[in-house]
């Protein structure tokens, strides 16, 4: 009795958007994201795959890299053929981290007061830090997958996307004190909140020790291992996917409140949540769920 109340208010509601969806279906433009260390293409509906590449140079992070992180990062948060996406490393391995051997001159310049060189050094790291918190101000979920190394700002990276799963042979590095300075880009204020447990976060910190896959694991950096990067990356596929079938408002809005929440008290958070989820709660997608849950039917939902 209810499903037919609701599918009632349903058919004027969602007909012309689901003919909509219909006809723009796999309308998406991967060409359109053209960057030189980052490669982007489609490997399943409404879910994108963003591979580090560089390949020969172990996916180092150029500044090219770290310009482009936030050129990418923005366009799929406006994508709506975008739902989920998967973060890989090309090659051998995932990456070296920070490209040693391009670093801007703001590191090195010398002909600066300090107080000139300090606050050319502020601007520049601003922009580093941005290159990931653009993963988390990304309202799409985003699956790290880690193969082989992953070091210094690889970490950093990992640290700023929704899932972390690697493959057996994953090791895993927070590097920075071995070339002198103190993680900068949010491996710092990301990573204890991740796994949990400060004293291990410090320790991995201050010590710069390499840790492999099933302690990642253990301390719940990693969500998952896979046995090698082909099942990895099958397996992050899968869970992109159930994810894009899911109602874009809810999940997009389930990332926004838990990033607020992990960054505010419980009060303010659920403050957050009502502001939020009294406006939508008046989407089409609430009761295209419930219809199609009490209806043992896959709901589709209009792009977002
Ligand atoms: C504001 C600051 C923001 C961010 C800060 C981040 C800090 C960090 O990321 S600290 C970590 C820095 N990274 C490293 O110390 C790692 C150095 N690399 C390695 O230890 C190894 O390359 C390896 C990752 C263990 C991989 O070893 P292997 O597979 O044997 O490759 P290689 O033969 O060593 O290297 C192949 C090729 O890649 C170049 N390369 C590797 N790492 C880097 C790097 N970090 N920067 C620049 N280039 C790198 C290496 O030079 C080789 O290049 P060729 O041209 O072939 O010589």
């Amino acid at each position: 009795m209810f499903t037919t109340k609701v599918a009632g208010i349903l058919k004027g509601l969602t007909k012309p958007s689901v003919l909509k969806m219909t006809s723009r279906m796999c309308s998406t433009a991967t060409s359109t994201y053209n960057f030189e260390t980052l490669k982007v293409t489609q490997p399943r509906e409404f879910v994108l795959q963003v591979e580090i590449n560089r390949p020969e140079k172990r996916n180092a992070m150029n500044q090219a890299f770290w310009r482009e992180m936030v050129e990418c990062f923005n366009q799929i948060s406006d994508d709506s053929d975008c739902r989920a996406v998967i973060f890989t490393g090309s090659g051998k391995i995932f990456t070296a981290g920070l490209d040693l051997m391009d670093m801007d001159n703001a590191f090195m310049q010398s002909d600066l007061d300090v107080g000139r060189k300090a606050m050319k050094l502020r601007k520049l790291i601003r922009s580093y830090q941005e290159s990931f918190t653009a993963i988390e101000k990304c309202p799409k979920p985003v699956i790290a997958c880690v193969h082989s190394a992953c070091v210094g700002g690889g970490i950093d990276l990992i640290a700023a996307c929704d899932m972390r799963y690697s493959s057996s042979d994953a090791w895993f590095c927070v590097k920075e004190v071995d070339i002198g300075l103190a993680a900068d880009v949010g491996t710092l204020q990301r990573l204890p909140k991740i796994i949990g447990n400060d004293s291990i976060a410090r320790e991995l910190a201050y010590t710069a020790r390499k840790f492999f896959a099933d302690e990642a694991k253990q301390i719940g950096l990693i969500g998952r291992i896979f046995e090698n990067k082909e099942t990895m990356i099958q397996g992050a596929l899968d869970t992109a996917s159930l994810i894009a079938s899911k109602s874009p408002i809810a999940v997009q809005g389930t990332k926004v409140c838990l990033v607020y929440a992990r960054d505010h008290g419980v009060s303010e958070g659920l403050d957050q949540m009502v502001t939020w989820n009294q406006n939508m709660l008046q989407s089409e997608d609430l009761m295209k769920a419930m219809v199609a849950g009490m209806d043992k039917k896959a709901p589709v939902f209009s792009k977002l």
